[in-house]
Protein backbone atom coordinates (compact mmCIF):
# COMPACT_ATOMS: atom_id res chain seq x y z
CA UNK A 1 0.00 0.00 0.00
CA UNK A 2 1.23 3.53 -0.97
CA UNK A 3 -0.11 6.42 1.62
CA UNK A 4 -0.04 9.76 0.69
CA UNK A 5 -1.56 12.47 2.82
CA UNK A 6 -1.42 16.38 1.97
CA UNK A 7 1.76 15.98 0.22
CA UNK A 8 3.44 19.48 -1.13
CA UNK A 9 6.41 20.01 -2.75
CA UNK A 10 7.93 24.26 -3.14
CA UNK A 11 10.65 24.70 -5.25
CA UNK A 12 11.00 28.43 -3.79
CA UNK A 13 8.10 30.62 -4.75
CA UNK A 14 6.87 27.60 -7.02
CA UNK A 15 4.45 24.90 -6.15
CA UNK A 16 5.41 21.89 -7.89
CA UNK A 17 3.22 19.23 -5.91
CA UNK A 18 0.15 20.84 -4.40
CA UNK A 19 -1.67 19.12 -1.45
CA UNK A 20 -1.55 15.80 -2.87
CA UNK A 21 -3.78 12.66 -0.84
CA UNK A 22 -4.38 9.74 -2.63
CA UNK A 23 -3.58 5.63 -1.93
CA UNK A 24 -2.76 2.92 -4.21
CA UNK A 25 -3.26 -0.88 -3.50
CA UNK A 26 -1.65 -3.80 -4.46
CA UNK A 27 -2.77 -5.10 -7.59
CA UNK A 28 -3.50 -1.48 -8.91
CA UNK A 29 -1.31 -0.02 -12.16
CA UNK A 30 -1.55 3.46 -11.49
CA UNK A 31 -0.97 5.53 -14.31
CA UNK A 32 0.39 9.18 -13.31
CA UNK A 33 -0.16 11.35 -15.79
CA UNK A 34 0.12 15.43 -16.45
CA UNK A 35 1.25 18.17 -19.13
CA UNK A 36 5.23 18.54 -18.87
CA UNK A 37 6.02 19.98 -15.50
CA UNK A 38 2.90 19.10 -13.96
CA UNK A 39 4.42 17.64 -11.05
CA UNK A 40 4.78 13.89 -12.03
CA UNK A 41 8.64 13.25 -11.65
CA UNK A 42 8.93 15.41 -8.15
CA UNK A 43 5.97 12.86 -6.80
CA UNK A 44 7.69 10.14 -7.65
CA UNK A 45 10.91 11.26 -6.40
CA UNK A 46 9.53 12.31 -2.46
CA UNK A 47 7.40 8.45 -2.96
CA UNK A 48 10.88 7.19 -2.93
CA UNK A 49 12.71 9.29 -0.38
CA UNK A 50 14.92 10.82 -3.32
CA UNK A 51 13.66 14.49 -2.72
CA UNK A 52 11.96 15.75 0.77
CA UNK A 53 8.56 16.82 0.76
CA UNK A 54 7.94 20.81 2.38
CA UNK A 55 4.64 19.18 3.87
CA UNK A 56 2.51 15.85 4.21
CA UNK A 57 3.47 12.04 4.47
CA UNK A 58 3.89 8.96 2.31
CA UNK A 59 3.97 5.83 4.02
CA UNK A 60 4.58 2.81 1.62
CA UNK A 61 3.80 -0.62 2.98
CA UNK A 62 3.32 0.56 6.30
CA UNK A 63 7.16 2.50 6.38
CA UNK A 64 6.75 6.41 6.68
CA UNK A 65 9.14 7.46 4.24
CA UNK A 66 11.31 9.92 5.84
CA UNK A 67 11.10 8.23 9.45
CA UNK A 68 12.04 4.63 8.16
CA UNK A 69 13.19 5.60 4.63
CA UNK A 70 15.42 2.16 4.44
CA UNK A 71 12.60 -0.09 5.29
CA UNK A 72 10.61 2.37 2.26
CA UNK A 73 13.21 1.72 0.05
CA UNK A 74 13.58 -2.20 0.90
CA UNK A 75 10.01 -2.99 -0.73
CA UNK A 76 10.59 -0.41 -3.77
CA UNK A 77 12.28 -0.26 -7.09
CA UNK A 78 12.48 2.83 -8.70
CA UNK A 79 13.08 3.93 -12.43
CA UNK A 80 14.01 7.63 -12.66
CA UNK A 81 13.81 9.94 -15.07
CA UNK A 82 15.98 8.63 -17.85
CA UNK A 83 17.61 5.67 -15.94
CA UNK A 84 20.97 7.35 -14.87
CA UNK A 85 23.48 5.12 -13.93
CA UNK A 86 27.24 4.66 -13.51
CA UNK A 87 28.23 4.96 -17.01
CA UNK A 88 31.68 3.56 -16.79
CA UNK A 89 30.42 0.88 -15.09
CA UNK A 90 29.92 -2.83 -17.49
CA UNK A 91 26.20 -3.39 -17.28
CA UNK A 92 27.39 -6.61 -14.61
CA UNK A 93 29.67 -4.90 -12.84
CA UNK A 94 26.44 -2.28 -11.89
CA UNK A 95 23.90 -5.36 -11.51
CA UNK A 96 26.58 -6.58 -9.18
CA UNK A 97 26.80 -3.17 -7.38
CA UNK A 98 23.08 -2.72 -7.10
CA UNK A 99 22.63 -6.55 -5.57
CA UNK A 100 25.52 -5.48 -3.39
CA UNK A 101 23.16 -2.31 -2.13
CA UNK A 102 20.61 -4.37 -1.91
CA UNK A 103 21.75 -7.23 0.36
CA UNK A 104 21.27 -9.73 -2.00
CA UNK A 105 23.79 -12.55 -1.54
CA UNK A 106 24.10 -16.49 -2.31
CA UNK A 107 21.15 -18.58 -4.40
CA UNK A 108 18.76 -15.90 -4.15
CA UNK A 109 21.46 -13.02 -5.19
CA UNK A 110 21.97 -15.45 -8.55
CA UNK A 111 18.80 -16.66 -8.97
CA UNK A 112 17.34 -12.61 -9.00
CA UNK A 113 20.79 -11.43 -11.64
CA UNK A 114 19.63 -14.83 -13.88
CA UNK A 115 15.58 -13.60 -13.40
CA UNK A 116 16.50 -10.02 -14.72
CA UNK A 117 18.82 -10.40 -16.87
CA UNK A 118 16.68 -13.13 -18.98
CA UNK A 119 13.57 -11.09 -18.57
CA UNK A 120 15.19 -7.77 -19.87
CA UNK A 121 17.49 -9.50 -22.33
CA UNK A 122 20.66 -8.00 -21.32
CA UNK A 123 22.66 -11.15 -21.85
CA UNK A 124 24.28 -9.90 -24.84
CA UNK A 125 25.77 -6.85 -22.92
CA UNK A 126 26.84 -7.55 -20.24
CA UNK A 127 30.57 -6.92 -20.72
CA UNK A 128 30.13 -3.27 -22.40
CA UNK A 129 30.16 0.08 -20.44
CA UNK A 130 26.69 1.62 -19.95
CA UNK A 131 27.77 4.47 -21.81
CA UNK A 132 27.84 2.49 -24.96
CA UNK A 133 24.80 1.17 -24.91
CA UNK A 134 21.89 2.34 -26.93
CA UNK A 135 18.98 3.84 -25.56
CA UNK A 136 16.65 1.25 -25.37
CA UNK A 137 19.56 -1.14 -23.59
CA UNK A 138 20.11 1.91 -20.83
CA UNK A 139 16.26 1.66 -20.21
CA UNK A 140 16.49 -1.77 -19.90
CA UNK A 141 19.55 -1.85 -17.58
CA UNK A 142 17.46 0.70 -15.64
CA UNK A 143 14.51 -1.35 -15.37
CA UNK A 144 16.71 -4.36 -14.71
CA UNK A 145 17.98 -2.84 -11.67
CA UNK A 146 14.82 -1.68 -10.18
CA UNK A 147 13.50 -5.09 -10.23
CA UNK A 148 16.48 -6.87 -8.86
CA UNK A 149 15.34 -7.03 -5.27
CA UNK A 150 11.75 -8.21 -6.39
CA UNK A 151 9.74 -5.72 -4.57
CA UNK A 152 6.51 -4.95 -3.64
CA UNK A 153 5.80 -1.67 -5.26
CA UNK A 154 7.67 -0.39 -8.09
CA UNK A 155 8.24 3.21 -9.31
CA UNK A 156 8.29 4.02 -13.36
CA UNK A 157 9.38 7.58 -14.33
CA UNK A 158 8.26 7.10 -18.59
CA UNK A 159 9.70 3.31 -18.36
CA UNK A 160 9.03 3.29 -22.04
CA UNK A 161 10.23 6.45 -22.98
CA UNK A 162 13.12 6.51 -25.60
CA UNK A 163 12.71 2.18 -26.66
CA UNK A 164 11.75 1.63 -29.97
CA UNK A 165 8.39 0.28 -30.82
CA UNK A 166 9.47 -3.58 -30.46
CA UNK A 167 10.84 -2.96 -27.16
CA UNK A 168 8.14 -0.91 -26.13
CA UNK A 169 6.09 -3.76 -26.21
CA UNK A 170 7.88 -6.14 -24.32
CA UNK A 171 8.66 -3.54 -21.74
CA UNK A 172 5.03 -3.47 -21.70
CA UNK A 173 4.78 -7.25 -21.37
CA UNK A 174 6.72 -7.61 -18.66
CA UNK A 175 5.18 -5.15 -16.42
CA UNK A 176 1.61 -6.50 -17.16
CA UNK A 177 3.06 -9.73 -16.35
CA UNK A 178 4.43 -8.79 -12.75
CA UNK A 179 0.92 -6.37 -12.22
CA UNK A 180 -0.90 -8.89 -10.66
CA UNK A 181 0.70 -8.98 -7.31
CA UNK A 182 2.24 -5.71 -6.88
CA UNK A 183 2.04 -2.30 -6.87
CA UNK A 184 3.07 -0.55 -10.01
CA UNK A 185 3.09 3.38 -10.31
CA UNK A 186 4.16 4.67 -13.87
CA UNK A 187 4.33 7.93 -15.48
CA UNK A 188 3.93 8.46 -19.08
CA UNK A 189 2.67 10.43 -21.61
CA UNK A 190 1.83 7.63 -23.85
CA UNK A 191 -1.81 7.44 -23.32
CA UNK A 192 -2.45 4.52 -25.21
CA UNK A 193 0.09 2.69 -22.81
CA UNK A 194 -2.54 3.61 -19.69
CA UNK A 195 -5.00 2.36 -21.89
CA UNK A 196 -3.11 -0.78 -22.39
CA UNK A 197 -1.29 -1.45 -18.71
CA UNK A 198 -3.08 0.46 -16.11
CA UNK A 199 -6.15 -0.18 -13.97
CA UNK A 200 -6.52 3.20 -12.67
CA UNK A 201 -5.13 6.99 -13.74
CA UNK A 202 -4.64 10.00 -11.92
CA UNK A 203 -4.49 13.28 -14.20
CA UNK A 204 -2.36 16.18 -12.51
CA UNK A 205 -1.99 19.74 -13.46
CA UNK A 206 0.02 22.33 -11.79
CA UNK A 207 0.38 19.84 -9.11
CA UNK A 208 -2.97 19.23 -8.20
CA UNK A 209 -5.42 16.15 -9.24
CA UNK A 210 -7.88 16.97 -11.34
CA UNK A 211 -9.36 13.14 -12.25
CA UNK A 212 -8.91 9.89 -10.36
CA UNK A 213 -10.74 7.12 -12.00
CA UNK A 214 -10.34 4.15 -14.59
CA UNK A 215 -9.53 4.25 -17.85
CA UNK A 216 -12.71 2.97 -18.76
CA UNK A 217 -14.47 5.54 -17.01
CA UNK A 218 -12.19 8.02 -18.12
CA UNK A 219 -12.70 7.33 -21.48
CA UNK A 220 -16.57 7.42 -21.39
CA UNK A 221 -16.35 10.83 -20.50
CA UNK A 222 -15.96 11.71 -24.27
CA UNK A 223 -18.03 10.75 -26.97
CA UNK A 224 -14.96 9.88 -28.95
CA UNK A 225 -14.18 7.34 -26.34
CA UNK A 226 -10.54 9.15 -26.71
CA UNK A 227 -8.37 9.40 -24.19
CA UNK A 228 -6.16 11.97 -25.25
CA UNK A 229 -9.55 14.13 -26.15
CA UNK A 230 -10.38 13.55 -22.17
CA UNK A 231 -6.62 14.22 -21.18
CA UNK A 232 -6.52 17.49 -23.73
CA UNK A 233 -10.49 18.93 -22.03
CA UNK A 234 -9.51 18.01 -18.13
CA UNK A 235 -5.75 19.60 -18.54
CA UNK A 236 -6.45 22.65 -20.67
CA UNK A 237 -10.04 23.30 -19.45
CA UNK A 238 -10.33 24.39 -23.23
CA UNK A 239 -13.59 22.86 -24.99
CA UNK A 240 -13.14 19.47 -26.27
CA UNK A 241 -15.53 18.23 -29.46
CA UNK A 242 -17.33 15.46 -27.72
CA UNK A 243 -16.17 15.90 -24.21
CA UNK A 244 -19.10 17.11 -21.63
CA UNK A 245 -18.50 20.59 -20.89
CA UNK A 246 -18.77 19.35 -16.91
CA UNK A 247 -16.78 16.08 -17.57
N1 LIG B 1 15.06 21.01 -8.73
C1 LIG B 1 14.13 21.88 -9.14
N2 LIG B 1 14.23 23.20 -8.86
C2 LIG B 1 13.28 24.08 -9.24
N3 LIG B 1 12.17 23.74 -9.93
C3 LIG B 1 12.02 22.45 -10.24
C4 LIG B 1 12.97 21.44 -9.87
N4 LIG B 1 12.55 20.25 -10.33
C5 LIG B 1 11.37 20.47 -10.96
N5 LIG B 1 11.05 21.78 -10.91
C6 LIG B 1 9.84 22.39 -11.43
O1 LIG B 1 8.73 21.78 -10.79
C7 LIG B 1 7.64 21.60 -11.70
C8 LIG B 1 7.27 20.14 -11.76
O2 LIG B 1 8.34 19.42 -12.39
P1 LIG B 1 8.31 17.84 -12.60
O3 LIG B 1 9.62 17.46 -13.21
O4 LIG B 1 7.91 17.19 -11.33
O5 LIG B 1 7.13 17.70 -13.65
P2 LIG B 1 6.73 16.46 -14.57
O6 LIG B 1 5.23 16.37 -14.47
O7 LIG B 1 7.51 15.26 -14.19
O8 LIG B 1 7.14 16.99 -16.00
P3 LIG B 1 7.61 16.17 -17.34
O9 LIG B 1 6.38 15.51 -17.87
O10 LIG B 1 8.09 17.26 -18.23
O11 LIG B 1 8.70 15.20 -16.93
C9 LIG B 1 8.12 22.17 -13.05
O12 LIG B 1 7.66 23.51 -13.14
C10 LIG B 1 9.64 22.12 -12.92
O13 LIG B 1 10.25 23.15 -13.70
Amino acid sequence: MIEINHLTKRYGVLKAVDDLTFSVAAGEVLGFLGPNGAGKSTTMKMITGFLAPTSGSIRVCGHDVESAPLAAKTCMGYLPEGAPAYAEMTVRAFLDFIANVRGLAGDRRKSRLDDVISRLALGSVLEQPIETLSKGFKRRVGLAQALLHDPPVLILDEPTDGLDPNQKHEVRTLISAMSKDKIIVISTHILEEVDALCNRAIIISNGRILADDTPRNLKARSATGRLDDVFRAITTGAPVQGVAAHA
